[in-house]
């Protein structure tokens, strides 16, 4: 898993670290690892700038400057000279840094002026070198993270400094995972992290993303299927059966859509419950679909999900599928229709307008904060969110955060939250908690969109026939990190 942490647990965890180092040790490794990213991204002719604000984030920037001014043409513009850290100065003037003003004519700026110390917006001659850095475009690398945004909130002020790419040190920061933020802080999606050995003080993180190297939580969620001699016999329903109430005549693409993405997962049965002439169409398209007209006779599941291009009768659904006591996936629709307290293990999948509308608020007011509210939203259910986006969020009351990493822009296409409903719904019915049904599937579902896609437009039925294949390279060890996302800015 990769791992995110607040900016006290990263502090506490530094200064458990640095009483059993030599002073200086974590600056000059994360020093050391940022010059080795501005190596590695422009040719010894390329002049940089670094910008040195009055923190240790500019100490970091002052000793990466002076390592790289042995090599090429290295500037530093410092907030205040007086204040910027005494020995990364001293090594900066000792290597033969120039001091200067401004950013003009340096195709590469380091941005050090505020890091995990930094109060949201930028304050000083920092507000003027955005404005120079907005006019000449120049590639802007963050030390730690973007200067002015909010690192554990991940919002982004007024005023802050994008950058191109990020080098972090010690773990991840909230704002280099999730949006707004993370889109500000690299052109490929993700920051460069620099181990500079903070691991074993490190707490439970704040947020967590499955990773391809992560196979333990698909292969718990397969177990059913590939149990062998010790759990005995398989057949379909010791796989699970999942039910699919969604869809209605005016949105039959989505009953379409939901049962696709619950067939391609883990489950050994779908069973879809809905009107006469939709359940006939499903079972045409699907042949292997179980389909029931009269919910009296609609035979057990281990998992329902509702509400996918539900219509009017979503509401009925939901309190029919929750009667059942067996998990349950909420989508669309059906999320109107949410009783007080769910009582059954649950995943509730909004899009930012529909957990706007959950919780009262402006749809702007969750696009600017997304984290705080899918938490909200977790605490107010007492029960699993998933709040899709381009960065999907899984929020349990008691447990980090999980953020998806895999995806394409291309994903954000119609029907693509039918199949991810659908798919949760397979992984509840297999067995899955909440939590981790919903970043597996959302993991899958983006991993196969950037399949599907290979960079150009792709459909929400292309995505559900991609969903195999990842499912089957990702437990054979054959998933490339490299092939499950696509984040590619113009
Ligand atoms: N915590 C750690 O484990 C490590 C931290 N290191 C670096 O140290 C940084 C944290 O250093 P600090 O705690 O000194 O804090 P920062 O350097 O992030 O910022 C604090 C300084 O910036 C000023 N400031 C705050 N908000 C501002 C704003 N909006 N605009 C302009 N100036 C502002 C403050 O007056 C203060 O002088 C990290 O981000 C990282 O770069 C590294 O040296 C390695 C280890």
């Amino acid at each position: 898993m990769l791992r995110a942490h607040t900016v006290s647990d990263v502090r506490a965890a530094e200064a458990a670290l640095m009483a059993r180092t030599e002073p200086g040790a974590l600056m000059h490794r994360a020093a050391a690892g940022l010059a080795g990213f501005v190596r590695e991204t422009a040719p010894p002719q390329v002049p940089v700038v670094f910008l040195v604000g009055t923190g240790d984030n500019g100490g970091d920037a002052l000793y990466a400057a002076a390592e790289l001014a042995r090599e090429r043409v290295v500037a530093c513009a410092v907030v205040d000279q007086s204040q910027a850290h005494r020995g990364g100065m001293e090594a900066a003037y000792a290597a033969g840094c120039r001091f200067v003003g401004s950013t003009h004519g340096y195709p590469v700026v380091v941005d050090g002026v505020v890091g995990i110390g930094g109060r949201p917006g930028l304050r000083g001659p920092a507000e003027g070198w955005r404005a120079e850095i907005e006019a000449d475009r120049p590639y802007v690398v963050a030390v730690d993270v973007p200067s002015g945004v909010d690192v554990d909130g991940a919002r982004v002020p007024e005023a802050f400094l994008p950058a191109d790419a990020t080098v972090t040190f010690g773990t991840f920061k909230n704002a280099l995972l999730v949006d707004p933020a993370a889109q500000w802080a690299s052109r490929d999606g993700l920051a460069r992290l620099v181990d500079i050995g903070l691991g074993p003080y490190l707490p439970r993180p704040s947020l967590e993303a499955l990773e391809v190297t992560d196979t333990e939580m698909l292969m718990r969620v397969l177990r059913p299927t590939l149990a062998g001699r010790s759990g005995g016999p398989v057949h379909k329903y010791t796989r699970g059966v999942v039910g699919v109430a969604a869809g209605s005549s005016r949105y039959a693409g989505a009953a379409m859509l939901c049962v696709a993405g619950a067939r391609a997962g883990a489950a050994g049965m779908v069973r879809f419950l809905g009107e006469d002439d939709l359940a006939r169409r499903v079972v045409d398209r699907y042949p292997e679909v179980v389909a029931h007209t009269d919910p009296a006779e609609a035979g057990r599941v281990q998992a329902w999900v509702v509400g996918s291009g539900g219509g009017e009768a979503a509401g009925a659904r939901l309190e029919r599928a929750l009667g059942d006591r067996v998990p349950v996936v909420v989508d669309a629709d059906a999320l109107a229709h949410l009783p007080e307290t769910v009582e059954v293990p649950a995943l509730l999948t909004p899009h930012a307008g529909e957990l706007a509308t959950m919780l009262g608020v402006d749809r702007d007011a969750v696009e600017a904060d997304p984290l705080g509210h899918v938490r909200t939203a977790a605490q107010r259910w007492r029960t699993t969110v998933l709040l899709k986006g381009a960065r999907t969020l899984v929020a349990h009351p008691d447990a980090p955060v999980r953020v998806n990493l895999t995806g394409t822009p291309w994903l954000a296409t119609a029907g693509a939250g039918d199949v991810l409903a659908g798919l949760a719904g397979s992984f509840l019915a297999a067995g899955a908690h909440p939590l981790d049904a919903g970043s597996l599937a959302a993991f899958v579902h983006g991993a196969a969109a950037t399949a599907a896609s290979g960079g150009g437009p792709v459909t929400a039925g292309a995505v559900a026939e991609a969903i195999g294949p990842v499912v089957t390279a990702w437990r054979n060890g054959t998933l490339a990190a490299s092939a499950v996302r696509d984040w590619r800015t113009a």
